[in-house]
């Protein structure tokens, strides 16, 4: 189990994480999701010891990841860009991990095959792809069978085979009453795997939900229309209050009014209707609406930052 408590982290003026309190329970895949930015890798890294809270404190199993005797027996972690020496071999390198850490040495080849990394087990790491960079620090994060898995974005890079792979690997780990916190800015990744998200933004807590109750939550509230004059019908909606989402061939996707509303708005202003339906909430869509407020990225404020 992992337990937040108004865990904060200050980079000078710049609150990287701000007061998040949440626990990871064990036997489920918790999904970390939050646009670029949000504090996801701060989070993790203080979790793990490697950057210390400005406030508050992590805990793994009710004690400091410091305080851990064995703690690459009792968490893996992978955390992007710290899969090894570039002179050093999956084998060198997990082998240097296994003495300093005492594990025994026939978990090597187990992790090893784990990863799919047995052929290029002798390879130097810096010839590496970013997809058998991920694979070795998922492979190291294996090492000492730990009961906890955090994983920074470990998708990345990796091939429809590789992501196929990570995502079962999460699912066995939980079903075996593993707890498996892994990270990502993208909801489809998630969507897949997580049976809980925790959702941040700007380094706050938007929300900690069953995933599939997210998506419910969001479903009955998103109503799709078509309409040959769209925009025209989207003009009408947003001046009763509506979010309107415009998507090709004249679909509307409506959100803050109830299917009978838009139907009475549609038919009190003419609007011819080709559909008009409950629409199947995609978590991408509550993740864009929970996070629209948090995005410390994006193409507009790239192009006003550049002047446009
Ligand atoms: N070492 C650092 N020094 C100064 N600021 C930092 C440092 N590390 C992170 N930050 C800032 O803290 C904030 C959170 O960054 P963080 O990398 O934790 O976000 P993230 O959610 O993991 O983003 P991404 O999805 O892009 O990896 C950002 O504003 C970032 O610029």
């Amino acid at each position: 189990m992992i337990t937040l408590d108004s865990l904060t982290k200050d980079y000078g003026k710049n609150r990287a994480v701000n007061e998040l309190s949440f626990t990871i329970e064990p036997g489920t895949v918790t999904g970390f999701l939050g646009p670029n930015g949000a504090g996801k890798s701060t989070t993790m890294r203080m979790i793990l010891g490697l950057d210390a809270p400005t406030s508050g404190k992590s805990l793994i199993n009710g004690v400091g990841y410091e305080q851990l005797r064995h703690p690459m027996r009792t968490v893996g972690a992978h955390i992007t860009g710290t899969a090894g020496h570039p002179g050093h071999t999956p084998r060198t390198h997990l082998k240097a991990l296994a003495q300093s850490n005492q594990i025994p040495a026939s978990r090597i080849d187990e992790v090893l095959a784990q990863a799919g990394l047995q052929s290029a087990a002798a390879q130097r790491i810096g010839g590496f792809s970013l997809g058998m960079r991920q694979r070795l620090g998922i492979a190291a994060a294996l090492l000492g069978d730990p009961q906890i898995l955090i994983l920074d974005e470990p998708m990345n890079g990796l091939d429809a085979e590789g992501i196929a792979w990570i995502r079962q690997l999460m699912k066995n780990r939980a079903a075996q009453g593993g707890t498996v916190f892994v990270s990502s800015h993208l909801m489809s990744e998630m969507q897949q795997v997580a049976d809980q998200l925790v959702l941040i933004g700007r380094g706050e807590l938007i929300t900690q939900a069953p995933t599939d109750e997210l998506i419910k939550g969001f479903a009955q509230q998103v109503i799709a229309v078509r309409a040959p004059q769209a925009s025209a019908l989207a003009g009408a909606l947003a001046g009763h209050g509506a979010e309107i989402t415009e998507g090709g061939g004249n679909r509307l996707e409506i959100s803050g009014l109830s299917l009978a509303e838009v139907g009475a708005i549609a038919f009190s202003n003419d609007f011819e209707l080709h559909e008009l339906s409950q629409a199947r909430g995609s978590l991408e869509s509550a993740y864009d609406q929970l996070t629209r407020d948090t995005v410390e990225f994006t193409s507009s404020t790239a192009g006003k930052a550049m002047g446009k």
